[in-house]
């Protein structure tokens, strides 16, 4: 049996799917030359450009969920490259120069992408859209290579026709195809799938946001580049106008509605951008309907959250997803109601657990302005334990794991994590050196599959056999099913499963109990007592169900007003008087009011 470990071709490119495509790619470089009349033959060259060019759109704006309005600008670099490689009579050919045109966009890409590390959303659509304007007047004080000369750019002699020309473009927008759809099955692809959902998310994965996004921007403008670069090849010659900034906005209402991150759709966007003009010519209707058309659609597609080509692909994922579960045998699901497998078998080994504390953190301090959400927390995690941190709404418990993960910044106190200082790191480096965390919202992105999602959180490609143990082990459906199908509670449950997949050296576990009923809670309690054991993973584990922490927890650590009241042993610091009362204290809620209840009434 082939081990997913092994990352083969055939674990990047769905074989089935890859063959259908150069299929299909092969059928339309047959019958599209010659079906149709070199009018429309010459429309369908500039769509599939076109298409090359939404497949930038793809990796920008579908994949990475960046909003870039200057993928033009990265196309007028690629044709500029092959014009002035062809006026310099530069060896080669079209097809080097038009590599080369992307190449030289990619920089281009990641220096107008570093503002991407700071800002995003609309205020990122204005500055690449302040690239797109400067282009624009670049272009429109300084004319094209060879424009001037007349000297149109030479084709190979084997693409010379357009018949032949199609079949050229055909070839590089299926290599684009192929080579994005392995991209996708990558950490990168991975990554870029988490930032669109939760840069958080991503960075608690020990994903850089930053390496993520510039690679984005370099990806899709080499992309937009080669379709640049094409263009010229196409046309002989261009003009300022062939990448005028307002085409680059219409552009990305088309891939926010189409979806050109699959291949059909940016096949789709590149028929619309390319023939909707001449479309609504034939049809004898004015042109500023396409205009209108451009900007009400795109409304409608970000209401439902998901382009076109997503919906539809969505809803057939759903439809055999369903299935796939309903037809799961009975036997899975009492087994996810019985006790785990007494032992491990499988998977990678427990990491070894040292004898000094796996985490201490001393003096921790943080503000939101005149809040005072942490006053000198102190809290130790010794290696191999399971501690407790609970306290009252607002007592500063969420806080104290966003500070420890390093999502505040720097802040007064230190951190160590085996003993090493972590407090000046980011939070992705902080996870990859072995501090893993869960949110209480959970954001997973709905497009993963359960495996995906596990890959993603154990930064390795996990075995089948070890990815349904860590699935079993945590309560979840034992399968590679797509996790927009799993409910709320079970994601949490599978964000758990996913940072112990790490195996770091300790996991602080935001409310992982969250939406699960009495009983389920009290099975996550017995087995996340026996993670530190399991897995060599030591845990924090934040939560207000007092059943679970006193099966789970060996100590508890009390906060209230963002000060540690008490910290102990878990009987006896739930005996505490002072915590009674702090859980008092918020019993105008009905959870402080159960919580309360719960600490002096134990029922273990
Ligand atoms: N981003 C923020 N800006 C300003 N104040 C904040 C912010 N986040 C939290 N706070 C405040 O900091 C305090 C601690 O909040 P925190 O969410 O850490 O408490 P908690 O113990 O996790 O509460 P809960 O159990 O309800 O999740 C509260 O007073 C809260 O209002």
């Amino acid at each position: 049996m082939k081990s997913r470990a092994a990352k083969t071709l055939s674990d990047l490119i769905d074989p089935r799917r890859a063959a259908i495509g150069v299929a299909l790619a092969a059928v339309a470089c047959v019958a599209v030359p010659a079906i149709l009349s070199p009018y429309w033959l010459y429309l369908a060259i500039t769509s599939v450009i076109g298409a090359v060019v939404m497949q930038s759109y793809g990796v920008i704006v579908g994949r990475a969920g960046v909003m870039s309005l200057c993928q033009l600008s990265f196309a007028a670099i690629g044709a500029w490259v092959v014009m002035r490689l062809n006026l310099a009579d530069a060896p080669g050919g079209l097809i080097v120069w038009v590599v080369l045109g992307g190449l030289a966009a990619a920089p281009v890409g990641m220096l107008i992408g570093l503002p991407a590390l700071r800002v995003r959303g609309v205020n990122l659509a204005v500055i690449t859209f302040g690239a797109a304007v400067s282009t624009d007047i670049v272009l429109g004080a300084k004319q094209f290579p060879g424009t001037e000369e007349l000297k149109t750019v030479a084709r190979p002699a084997a693409f010379s026709t357009n018949a032949n020309y199609f079949v050229l473009v055909v070839i590089v927008f299926t290599v684009i195809a192929l080579a994005l759809a392995a991209l996708d099955k990558t950490r990168l692809g991975r990554s870029w799938l988490e930032l669109r959902h939760s840069e958080r998310m991503a960075a608690s994965h020990g994903i850089s946001v930053a390496r993520s996004k510039l690679a984005a921007f370099a990806i899709s403008a080499f992309v937009a580049g080669v379709g640049g670069g094409l263009m010229a090849g196409q046309l002989g010659l261009v003009v300022a106008g062939n990448f005028a900034m307002g085409q680059s906005v219409t552009l990305f209402a088309i891939a926010i509605l189409i979806g050109p991150h699959h291949p059909e759709g940016a096949l789709m966007s590149g028929v619309f951008g390319a023939a909707m003009a001449t479309i609504l010519e034939k049809v004898r209707l004015p042109q500023d309907l396409g205009g209108i058309v451009f900007g009400i659609v795109p409304i409608f597609a970000l209401r439902s959250g998901m382009s076109q080509t997503d919906f539809t692909r969505n809803r057939k994922r759903l439809a055999k997803a369903r299935k796939q579960r309903d037809a799961a045998p009975a036997a899975d699901r009492e087994r996810a109601d019985a006790g785990p497998p007494a032992e491990r078998t499988v998977g990678a080994p427990a990491r070894p657990i040292g004898t000094g504390p796996a985490l201490e953190v001393t003096g921790l301090t943080v503000r939101y302005g005149p809040v005072t959400a942490l006053d000198a927390v102190d809290l130790t995690v010794p290696a191999g334990a399971v501690v407790g941190l609970i306290g009252p709404n607002g007592a500063g418990k969420s806080t104290f794991i966003s500070a420890v993960g390093g999502f505040l910044g720097t802040l007064p106190g230190t951190v160590r994590l085996d003993g090493v200082p972590i407090d000046r790191l980011a939070p992705q480096v902080r996870a990859a050196r072995g501090l893993r965390r869960t949110f209480q919202t959970t954001l997973i992105a709905p497009e993963l599959t359960q495996y995906e999602y596990l890959d993603i959180g154990a930064g390795r490609r996990l075995e089948r056999a070890e990815a349904d143990e860590l699935l079993e082990f945590f309560g979840c459906p034992v399968g590679d099913l797509p996790v927009s199908i799993v409910d709320a509670g079970t994601r949490r449950l599978l964000d758990v499963a996913a940072a112990i997949a790490a195996r770091p050296a300790v996991a602080l576990l935001d409310e992982p109990a969250a939406g699960q009923s009495a009983a389920e809670s009290r099975r996550l309690a017995e087995r996340l007592a026996r993670v530190p054991e399991r897995y060599g993973v030591s845990v924090l584990l934040v939560e207000h169900d007092m059943e679970l922490v006193r099966v789970a927890c060996r100590e508890v650590t009390v906060l209230d007003f963002g000060h540690v009241i008490a910290t102990g042993p878990t009987e006896q610091v739930l005996r505490d008087p002072a915590v009674t009362a702090a859980y008092l204290g918020s019993s105008d809620t009905a959870d402080g009011a159960a919580s309360a209840t719960a600490l002096v009434t134990p029922t273990g």
